[in-house]
């Protein structure tokens, strides 16, 4: 019997994650690569993505002509957030459903995520780990238990490479504890706990980040009250586990109408239960 192979087009296909998805999706048999993109100015145009991943020739060139989108059945955008509304454009005008796993977008980009989610099926992921989701989860039933008596703190360490920060999970993160606690985030949220004017305040969420070598993506959730403490700690060793969540959701997605939808939506770790 011959199954359907879902047909993945990549995006920013070049970078550490689009080549990590590109080889992933070699690997596995239940999908097939149709399409790798990039950005007009990118010094990689032209060059085939099996050997940019170091797997030998798959005959996908890197492109940036977006017309190719039409051969896919989903796409996988791991771009950096400039270009994202142009992307999205792209991904309407060929009503091609999107994983989007880029962090750092502005409101703005939101904003017109959720726009296109009216007519495409569209899913946000900051983090496509299941351990990740699972600890979105955790942490705001932790921090609807301990209440204000706990100050909430949170560290992120990642590459020299990674350009935004807070990372995308520790702002997820942040906002599940301020949910957990009936705050609002925006109110909370001391972005940069180390900049001089954001001294300790009661009640606040602080966010402190390292960037160091290779670290692939560690997030802990500090959560300390008088002479005892709770810290809850993701990390991932390998950039494998975000590649393999993506297309995991790609596949969930191909199946959905047009909405915007999260890694919960998909795994269902909410509800404590898990897609087979
Ligand atoms: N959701 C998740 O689980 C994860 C999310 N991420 C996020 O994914 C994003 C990418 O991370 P990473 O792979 O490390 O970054 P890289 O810088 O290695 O890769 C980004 C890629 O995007 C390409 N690019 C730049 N501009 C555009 C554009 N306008 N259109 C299409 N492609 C473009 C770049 O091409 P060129 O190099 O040729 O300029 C580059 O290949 C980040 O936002 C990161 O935070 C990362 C890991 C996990
Ligand atoms: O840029 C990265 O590398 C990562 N980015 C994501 C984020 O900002 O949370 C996810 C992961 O931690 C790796």
């Amino acid at each position: 019997m011959t199954t359907h192979k879902t047909k993945i087009a990549v995006v920013g296909a070049s970078g550490r994650m689009g080549q990590e998805v590109v080889r992933s999706v070699l690997h596995a048999d239940n999908v097939e690569l149709v399409a790798a993109l990039t950005h007009e100015q990118s010094t990689s145009l032209g060059l085939d993505v099996g050997m940019l991943a170091n797997e030998g020739p798959c005959h996908v060139l890197l492109a940036c002509d977006y017309a190719s989108l039409q051969e896919a059945d989903v796409v996988i955008d791991f771009a950096t957030p400039a270009g994202c509304a142009e992307r999205l454009s792209y991904y309407l005008e060929y009503q091609v459903p999107v994983v989007l796993c880029t962090t750092g977008l502005s409101q703005a980009d939101m904003q017109a995520c959720a726009k296109a989610s009216v007519t495409l099926p569209l899913l946000y992921a900051e983090n496509t780990s299941l351990g990740a989701n699972a600890l979105r989860i955790l942490v705001q039933q932790a921090s609807a238990m301990l209440g204000e008596e706990a100050d909430i703190e949170i560290l992120e360490a990642h590459h020299t490479g990674k350009q935004d920060a807070p990372s995308g999970t520790a702002l997820a993160l942040g906002k599940a504890a301020a949910e957990g606690r009936g705050q609002e985030f925006e109110q909370v949220a001391e972005l940069h706990r180390n900049a001089a004017e954001t001294a300790y305040k009661k009640g606040s969420i602080g966010f402190a980040t390292l960037r160091a070598g290779d670290i692939i993506g560690e997030h802990t959730v500090y959560m300390v009250t008088k002479n005892e403490r709770l810290e809850f700690t993701h990390r991932v060793s390998a950039r494998s586990t975000f590649a393999e969540g993506a297309i995991f959701a790609a596949r969930w997605l191909t199946r959905k109408n047009a909405g915007f939808y999260r890694m919960n939506d998909v795994l269902r770790v909410d509800a404590c239960t898990r897609i087979p």
